[in-house]
């Protein structure tokens, strides 16, 4: 069965829940790092965790949410292990794969509808990293991190 992680803040609490149901109804195993309700949270306390079991090897791929999606894209990236891209079609979510190896997808839950989260998280997971040209220029993004 393959696991996935999944982190939203407050503004993607509600589509975190559908996703939730969703990935459980495919047979996934769902780690929910939360947040576990609509009430205001600071997004990076949700994207750190996420980040940590993915380098720890406890996840091969996570999922994460916030209003825009730019505050959890900007606080995963900071994590040397971690590649996530946000999505807003389903064009790009394979193209995050299959060029980036991403290993997080990040949705902006605010602009987006459930519908269209399926959609773009089905090109996520049926898409593979091509390699090739691609590896010299993964290898040379990472420079630091905070974490
Ligand atoms: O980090 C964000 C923007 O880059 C997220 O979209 C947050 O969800 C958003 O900032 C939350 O906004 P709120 O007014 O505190 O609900």
């Amino acid at each position: 069965m393959k696991k996935i992680g999944i982190a939203c803040d407050h503004a993607g609490y509600e589509m975190k829940e559908f996703l939730v149901g969703y990935l459980d109804a495919m047979g996934y195993e769902v780690l929910d790092f939360g947040t576990h309700s609509p009430e205001s949270v600071d997004y990076p306390d949700y994207a750190h965790p996420l980040a940590e079991a993915i380098e720890a090897g406890e996840l091969e791929q996570g999922i994460a949410l916030c209003g825009s999606g730019e505050g959890m894209t900007m606080t995963l990236n900071k994590h040397r292990g971690i590649r996530a891209g946000l999505c807003w079609d389903a064009e790009v979510a394979s193209l995050i794969r299959r060029h980036n190896d991403a290993n997080v997808i990040v949705f902006p839950a605010r602009f987006i509808t459930n519908d269209e989260a399926v959609q773009m998280l089905e090109a996520f997971f049926s898409a593979s990293f091509e390699g090739g040209r691609h590896e010299g220029r993964i290898a040379k993004m990472p420079v630091g991190g905070c974490k």
